[in-house]
């Protein structure tokens, strides 16, 4: 009975609630351009996003962002000021940025009555935002608020390689290790290469094998299997779409994926951010608790001094 009332409650909130959608990806891998589509997509179906650009050193951005990091910072300037070179620049004025952080959020927060989809792009030096502080404050920020779902963009054709496609689901993983957030990947640029193969490698352990047996030799060849081993464990939970930012093939599908994983960040990731944050609140309780009793201690104690004195 309790586990229906919670069900209907959440159903509700989950229909009225925004989604933030964070795009992650490496250098090239078309980010930027899957925005572009995400936006024109949601613009025809009348739920248009609010776009945040959180990519200093982008020179150009083909759709209008409603907040631009670029605005608050910036990156040349800030390369000169500090004495740093491109990736140090980038870092810093993402930190800048951080420290403003709270009127950002404050602006989200207006705008999620009216707002579906709230888009985050991010710096092609993907390490920047994945490792940083900031990047963690961030993503942390904003999964607090709302519903948030990991993007990582994949550029397809590139990653045919089974090498190279076991190197980038290295890092898909540790993205979702370092987020753990609801995570998917998109296979981008299906109109050059079909995703078809990375699905059979991930479904399948020996199609993988084989292909590696095709390409590589001796103690790489063994690494390499011991490794896809490994994270047969994360492709067993990892949703995955295929699309084209160019000709916008497979956006549908991906809308279905966010959904998914909008279900799981209700399912799992908002129940355990509420545990921390109760075990947060006890901690300081107890600690409260603790101080008041030192305190008392300590008055009990000069009160008794003050007698012997
Ligand atoms: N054929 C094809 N090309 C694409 C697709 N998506 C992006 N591109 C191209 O890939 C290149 C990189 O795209 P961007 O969107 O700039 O990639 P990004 O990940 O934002 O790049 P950074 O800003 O460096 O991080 C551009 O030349 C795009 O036109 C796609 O679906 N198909």
């Amino acid at each position: 009975m309790a586990d229906t009332a919670t069900k209907t409650s959440s159903g509700s909130e989950r229909e009225n609630a925004p989604v933030n959608i964070i795009m992650i990806g490496m250098a090239g891998s078309g980010k930027t351009t899957l925005m572009q589509r995400i936006n024109a997509y949601l613009h025809e179906r009348k739920t248009p996003p609010y776009v945040l650009n959180l990519d200093p050193a982008v020179s150009k951005l083909p759709f209008q962002a409603n907040i631009d990091i670029r605005d608050t910072v910036d990156y040349k300037q800030v390369m000169k000021e500090y004495n740093l070179g491109p990736n140090g620049g980038i870092l810093t004025s993402l930190n800048l940025f951080t420290t403003k952080l709270d009127q950002v959020m404050q602006i989200v927060d207006k705008r999620a009555a009216t707002t579906k989809y709230f888009l985050y792009d991010t710096p092609g030096q993907i390490e920047i935002f994945t490792w940083s502080a900031s990047g963690a404050i961030i993503t942390n920020s904003v999964a607090a608020t709302y519903p948030t779902v990991v993007v990582y963009v994949v550029d397809t054709p590139r990653t045919a390689n089974p090498a190279t496609f076991m190197s980038n689901m290295m890092y898909a993983c540790s993205i979702l290790y370092k987020t753990q957030l609801p995570f998917l990947v998109a296979f981008n640029k299906t109109d050059v290469v079909s995703h078809d193969f990375a699905v059979s490698w991930m479904n399948d352990f020996e199609e993988f094998q084989k292909a590696l047996m095709r390409q590589e030799e001796g103690y790489m060849n063994s690494l390499m299997n011991s490794m896809s081993l490994v994270l047969d464990e994360f492709y067993a939970h990892l949703r995955v779409a295929g699309v084209s930012a160019m000709t916008g093939q497979g956006i549908d599908g991906l809308f279905e994926k966010i959904d998914e994983a909008v279900d799981e960040y209700y399912e799992t990731y908002r129940p355990h951010l509420q545990k921390q944050i109760e075990k947060k609140r006890e901690e300081e309780r107890e600690k409260k608790a603790d101080d008041l009793k030192r305190l008392l201690k300590d008055l009990s104690v000069s009160e008794g001094k003050e007698v012997d004195i």
